[in-house]
């Protein structure tokens, strides 16, 4: 007996708002709410059922009755197969909008705490080519378009050299231009695809698992210094150097130049051995006169521009008067510390990945700054009572937690710890909202500041000045 096709058109909705994970929503004829996939706010459309759930359907927009004057036109050639920038059909003025919303609901609804008036969400000045770090892989079966697959006529070469299909691990889409990071990015990564295509050397297949080329990194400083590294799969001296020899002549403005061999199943590259093979084995960024050192598994902020105007919002809530103790949780390669350090009594950072505490050491020597001490190692292990002992009462505490939000410990040890002020910046304002809450038994939330750190998509990073409570 044929399966019974579930999936639904619901003809002529109205797309009301934009919901999470860059999805707009809808509400079907029987009340549910419709998660859209390629819809504004304001468009009125007809919607295909991809998913029924209990409480919702999510589907897409097949036929588009009317567009709303939300839209603009998409900049890049990409769109719509490319997962990148899902917003990008979105007049900015509206990604804006509907950032600020999500921060808001976030708090209300999932952290269920009373707020200040939020500011307005802080847009970036630079709304594409504001990325400084972008990594393409390397695909010898690239994902191919409709027309393509309806054309009857063969196809050669299907090397590609771009971003995964969203939700897929090995399809890539090869990418001509991204408008995410300035130039010579586009450049370096059209000519080393061409380049390796022409002299046959084969690009990887993460099914098989097999080929030589895996990844490109490419890290553009605001200082204009350029890293670039190359991830093989094996060893091929021959093949590796003809390829690297080529980028060195063809792109000397490269200051690092550096490649992993690396033969997992996996291509991050935190547990491999980087070499460099021409150039430093790092490059410099530039805030505010602070100097940091960046080498290839260094976390920084990819918007560079952005990254200082969060730094200096960070800074303001602290409200330091150069008598504090501040701690800085998650500190990455310290630059929160150093960027707070002058007005701070001392500053203690703490984070899990070792390189990265090796790199903030060395950064605040260069920068001269001798008031911070940083230790590596999991938060919920080192935040302890003992560690306080050790390091001092913090009168200010400012967290910067991965997406997950903080672990329920270290949220408890706050709580105990109980310093004046913390300041809490955050990627995902849910997980922040959870720790709010949890927060919520001593402190009082007095400021919010939304900021955009990626033009384009749906992600918002928020900043909270917590406030303890008297008495
Ligand atoms: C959002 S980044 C913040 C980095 C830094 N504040 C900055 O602005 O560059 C979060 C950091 O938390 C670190 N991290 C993740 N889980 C951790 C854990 N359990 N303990 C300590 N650090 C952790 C990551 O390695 C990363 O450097």
């Amino acid at each position: 007996m044929a399966r019974k096709n579930r999936r639904q058109i619901f003809q002529n909705i109205e797309v009301v708002d934009a919901g999470a994970k860059g999805k707009s929503i809808a509400k079907a004829p029987d009340g549910k709410i419709i998660f859209v996939n390629n819809a504004v706010p304001g468009d009125v459309v007809d919607i295909q059922t991809i998913k029924k759930r209990k409480a919702f359907y999510e589907g897409t927009a097949t036929t588009f009755h009317k567009q709303s004057d939300k839209r603009t036109p998409p900049v890049c050639d990409h769109f719509g197969t490319c997962g990148g920038c899902k917003w990008q059909f979105m007049k900015y003025e509206h990604q804006l909008e509907y950032k600020q919303n999500e921060v808001i609901n976030n708090l209300i609804r999932l952290g269920k705490i009373e707020l200040p008036e939020v500011t307005p969400i802080l847009g970036s000045k630079d709304q594409f080519f504001y990325r400084n770090k972008m990594e393409f892989s390397f695909s010898e079966s690239r994902w191919l378009t409709k027309e393509e697959i309806e054309d009857s006529s063969e196809i050669n070469n299907r090397n590609a050299l771009g971003f995964h299909i969203p939700g897929m691990w090995d399809k890539i889409l090869d990418i001509n231009t991204c408008h995410l990071q300035e130039d010579p990015s586009n450049a370096i990564r059209n000519k080393v695809k061409q380049f390796a295509t022409e002299h046959g050397l084969p690009f990887y297949n993460a099914r098989k698992q097999e080929g030589l080329l895996r990844t490109l990194m490419i890290r553009i400083a605001s200082t204009k210094e350029i890293m670039v590294l190359v991830q093989f799969f094996y060893e091929d001296k021959e093949k590796r150097e003809l390829l690297l020899d080529y980028i060195a002549e063809e792109f000397p403005e490269i200051t690092s130049l550096q490649y992993v061999i690396n033969s997992k199943g996996n291509d991050t590259i935190y547990d491999q051995d980087i070499i460099c093979y021409s150039g430093k084995d790092h490059i410099q960024e530039e805030m505010e006169g602070l100097h940091f050192k960046i080498n290839a598994k260094s976390f920084y902020q990819t918007n560079s521009k952005q990254a200082y105007e969060l730094y200096k919002i960070t800074r303001d809530f602290a409200g330091l008067t150069g008598e504090e103790t501040v701690y800085d949780l998650y500190t990455g390669t310290g630059t929160i510390a150093q960027f707070v350090a002058k007005k701070a009594k001392k500053v203690i950072g703490v984070e899990a990945v070792p390189e990265a505490i090796e790199d903030a050491k060395e950064n605040a020597k260069r920068n001269q700054i001798d008031n911070t001490t940083f230790y590596a190692g999991d938060m919920k292990k080192v935040f302890t009572k003992d560690f306080i002992a050790q390091n001092g009462y913090p009168e200010v505490v400012i967290t910067d937690p991965p997406r997950d939000g903080m672990h329920a410990d270290v949220v408890e040890q706050l709580l105990n710890i109980a310093p004046e002020r913390i300041v809490y910046v955050s990627c995902n304002s849910a997980t922040q909202a959870r720790d709010l809450a949890l927060l919520d038994k001593s402190y009082t939330v007095t400021k919010v500041q939304p900021v955009d750190m990626f033009p384009q998509t749906y992600h918002v990073e928020n900043v909270v000045l917590l406030e303890k409570r008297k008495g």
